[in-house]
């Protein structure tokens, strides 16, 4: 299959810390990817090696075929364009209003110049509503970005992303800083760019829930190594218990315990 995207024997250390310990997958194009494991297991040194915002100590990751780890230059500058990002902290320019920031997405294509007096086409301007109404945020385009809620800037974020037309979108535990109802309206609006447009996600996650209710794959990760590649629903509690170990299921049942599972009867939910 073309455009698939390939990490061999993905190693990257930072001192004596193994931050990603020899991991290989496939993601295929059009997969939403979870990628769960307790704090430090190695997720986001993962999905930046991926966009290369660094470099892996030994492996490599390819992409359709290409080498991403040797691409210099424009080569390097286009990956990075086609492979969004989206972070925790949203990344917008508060003082700016919603649609400016979205067309900051655009920069990249831009020649010097251009970039510098941020000049917009037509077509750019038409583009960045569209996904603005995408992400169902036409209404507050011209509102300072740093007025938003914390939901409505990622989704402002992800709408910015989507400009850059990728092939792929990474998104660092995007969810993280958001209220469940603001969560839930972040993540339906990347399966629906997953579904609608085809473009794979990949997505750091901290909250099973989430993992299992959205995602096609869940890559569970610990002390940067792949712990478990499947399904939801392959995902069973002593697969839980394996990649959270013995003191982290004790944690994160004891957390679940105090909040929902009472109430539902559920466990496994939250971490
Ligand atoms: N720039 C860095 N310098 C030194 N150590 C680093 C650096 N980046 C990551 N690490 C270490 O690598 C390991 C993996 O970190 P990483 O941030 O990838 O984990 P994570 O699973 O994303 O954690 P979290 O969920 O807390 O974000 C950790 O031990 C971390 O301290």
């Amino acid at each position: 299959m073309t455009a698939s995207l390939t990490l061999t024997s993905l190693s990257r250390s930072f001192g004596e810390t193994k931050a990603v310990d020899n991991v290989s997958l496939t993601i295929n194009p059009g997969q939403f990817v979870g990628v769960i494991g307790r704090s430090g297991a190695g997720k986001s040194t993962m999905l930046r090696l991926i966009n290369r915002l660094i470099d892996p100590s030994s492996g490599s990751v390819s992409f359709d075929g290409t080498e991403i780890t040797a691409l210099r230059g424009k080569a390097l500058r286009d990956w990075r364009r086609s492979c969004a990002m989206i972070f925790q902290q949203f990344n917008l320019v508060d003082r700016l209003d919603v649609l400016t920031n979205v067309l900051i997405g655009r920069l990249a294509e831009h020649g010097f110049l251009s970039s510098m007096a941020m000049q917009f086409s037509d077509a750019e301007r038409t583009m960045a509503i569209e996904a603005l109404d995408r992400l169902d945020l036409v209404p507050q385009a011209l509102q300072r970005a740093g007025t938003l809620s914390g939901g409505q800037q990622q989704r402002v974020a992800i709408a910015k992303a989507l400009v850059q037309r990728p092939k792929i979108m990474l998104a660092d535990e995007p969810i993280a800083s958001l209220d469940p109802a603001n969560a839930t309206r972040v993540m339906d609006g990347l399966k629906r760019i997953n579904t609608d447009d085809g473009i794979t996600v990949m997505v750091n996650l901290h909250t099973l829930d989430t993992a299992r209710a959205y995602c096609d794959r869940i890559i569970a990760m610990r002390a940067g190594r792949v712990m478990f590649d499947g399904t939801a629903r392959q995902l069973t509690d002593d697969v839980v218990r394996d990649i959270y170990g013995l003191d982290g299921f004790a944690e994160f049942n004891e957390a679940v315990t105090s909040t929902t599972a009472r109430a539902t009867g559920r466990v496994n939910e939250t971490v």
